[in-house]
């Protein structure tokens, strides 16, 4: 079975342009939203994904399993690492092109069996842009940066008006996000 089911990106893209304030590599980027599920502090079982900008404007993000991840006794569950990669890809477009955008879709290829207690080393990448579509892709390798690669995963993020966030989602939780972002003086405005 080829892990790739088509080209990708699957239609003509331009190349993506790296915002100007977009972090620098090496910069450890933290968690975007204290209650997100993927990398929140505030969320005890959540993936507490942690990231990085690489070199060459890639994302490098860290997850750990832990038994609270579990689908099969002592496996992590495939929704749960493809949660991850929508962090990790999310955390890619987000940082690196200083756009809005939820996840349009997200597939995943699961190539080896990812056991509690070993760490997913993601690393992400954008592929091109196309209008509002953004595509992105990511391989998940274990226990280490060049270790076999367990999952890959590609999306395509669509491009968002700030209004998405304050029309569908919780305004009290989005000034809390704009307060916290006003206090790690981040160089984006994420209010609508
Ligand atoms: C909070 C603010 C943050 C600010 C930034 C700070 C940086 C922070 C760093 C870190 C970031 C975060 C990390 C988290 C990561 C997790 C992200 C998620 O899990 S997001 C939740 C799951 N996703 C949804 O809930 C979407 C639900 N869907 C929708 O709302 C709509 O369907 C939407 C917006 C995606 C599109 O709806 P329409 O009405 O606006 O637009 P239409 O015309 O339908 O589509 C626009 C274009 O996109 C294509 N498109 C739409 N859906 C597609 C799909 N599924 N696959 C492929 N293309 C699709 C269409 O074909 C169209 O393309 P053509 O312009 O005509 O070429």
């Amino acid at each position: 079975m080829s892990p790739v089911s088509g080209p990708w990106p699957p239609v003509p893209v331009e190349p993506p342009e790296i915002h100007p304030k977009a972090p620098a590599p090496g910069t450890e980027l933290g968690a975007h939203f204290a209650e997100c599920f993927g990398c929140g502090d505030e969320v005890d079982d959540g993936l507490h994904l942690r990231s990085a900008i690489g070199e060459g404007y890639t994302v490098h993000s860290k997850f750990t399993v832990t038994s609270a991840h579990q689908g099969a006794p002592g496996l992590a569950h495939g929704g749960l690492l493809a949660c991850a990669f929508d962090e990790a890809l999310g955390s890619t477009v987000g940082n690196l092109l200083h756009r809005p955008a939820v996840t349009g879709k997200l597939e995943t290829d699961f190539r080896r069996p990812v056991p509690v207690g070993s760490t997913l080393y993601i690393e992400a990448r954008l592929d091109g842009v196309a209008g509002r579509k953004i595509y992105v892709s990511a391989d998940g390798h274990l226990d280490a940066a060049d270790g076999p690669v367990a999952v890959n995963a590609r999306a395509v993020f669509i491009a968002v008006g700030f209004e998405h966030f304050s029309t569908h989602g919780d305004p009290q939780a989005l000034e809390k996000l704009a307060e916290q972002h006003r206090r790690n003086k981040r160089e984006w405005d994420i209010n609508p």
